[in-house]
């Protein structure tokens, strides 16, 4: 009979948590990819019911179904984010949002679907009412012939109308696996520059090709938009598996800048499923955080492209 393999060193876990020490960190990945990942995949399975016993009774009014870009993926009520209702008008305050907590917040982030083109007024009304100051994108809008994201921003310099918001497109610099766009934002007399991120290299259901292009750009995210008190707006396409993943791996290479002792992965993504249903949708997306961390422990090259 196989003998599996020995447990991972590391402090006491516990139902929602598993910290490992910095230190063993490399030795742990080792040990969990064994066996083609068995004990990633025994630890992944650990997640699969978090938080699903919460309510969406927001979500299921008929008003806000055709809000919803997939029946299956819906906001909890009591970490859903509200617009500010219009009128009496029913369903006004919905939008298929979370706010999700992250290394500097509990409320960091605002995690949300990939507008449809029904919604992508409310998307504006949410990062404007929000304050939110970037938006992080990681999907494209058409993958293998799909829609999966509404165009909701400008192709050109000329504003754009979204409800009563006007967007207009300042400057735009590409890269190979990202580009990064300013964006004016006004709302009656106020204007505020917003940062768009947008990722696009990520398959759906997939992971970045090398894994670590994830790290480049969460280290490019960072340098543009360092942590302060507003919220980030992340979203793909149902805004659960691609956005828990750039979340975690954020929060992780905080800790480490921080110099913490121990990393928790499983914690991590367990508070955040708490929050938004399937955050780190598939083991790979699970595994590629982790390969991330590694290649940054190892002290590989991570720059971003000048
Ligand atoms: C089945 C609904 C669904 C579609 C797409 C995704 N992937 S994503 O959350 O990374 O956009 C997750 C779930």
């Amino acid at each position: 009979m196989r003998r599996r393999p020995a447990p991972a060193p590391s402090t006491p876990a516990t139902c929602t948590s598993r910290p490992v020490r910095v230190q063993d960190f490399i030795d742990h990945y080792r040990l969990m990819s064994a066996d083609s990942d068995f004990r990633f995949s025994e630890e992944f399975e650990e997640l699969k019911h978090v938080g699903r016993e919460q309510p969406c009774t927001a979500a299921d009014l008929p008003c806000n179904r055709p809000k919803n870009r997939f029946t299956n993926i819906l906001p909890y009520d009591h970490s859903r984010y509200k617009l500010q209702p219009v009128d009496d008008e029913e369903g006004s305050d919905y939008i298929n949002a979370n706010y999700v907590p992250g290394h500097n917040s509990p409320r960091e982030f605002i995690v949300t679907q990939g507008p449809l083109h029904c919604t992508r007024d409310d998307f504006w009304r949410m990062c404007w009412e929000s304050g939110s100051r970037a938006i992080v994108m990681l999907t494209r809008c058409v993958e293998k012939g799909r829609e999966k994201c509404d165009r909701y921003w400008p192709y050109d310099t000329r504003p754009v109308y979204y409800g009563d918001i006007a967007v207009t497109a300042l400057n735009e610099s590409r890269y190979p696996d990202w580009t990064i766009t300013e964006l004016m934002v006004c709302r009656g007399a106020e204007q505020r520059v917003l940062k768009h991120f947008h990722f696009t290299t990520w398959p759906d259901f997939g992971v970045p090709d090398p894994p670590t292009t994830l790290a480049r750009f969460v280290r490019a995210f960072r340098e543009r938009c360092p942590a302060d008190a507003r919220p980030v707006v992340v979203h793909c396409s149902a805004g659960v598996g691609r956005s828990g993943t750039f979340i975690t791996l954020d929060r992780a290479l905080q800790q480490l800048a921080a110099h913490a002792e121990y990393l928790d992965i499983f914690g991590m993504v367990y508070s955040m499923r708490r929050e938004r249903v399937w955050m780190v949708q598939t083991e790979q997306q699970y595994i590629c955080i982790h390969q991330c961390l590694v290649a940054v422990l190892e002290g590989q090259d991570l720059q971003p492209p000048p």
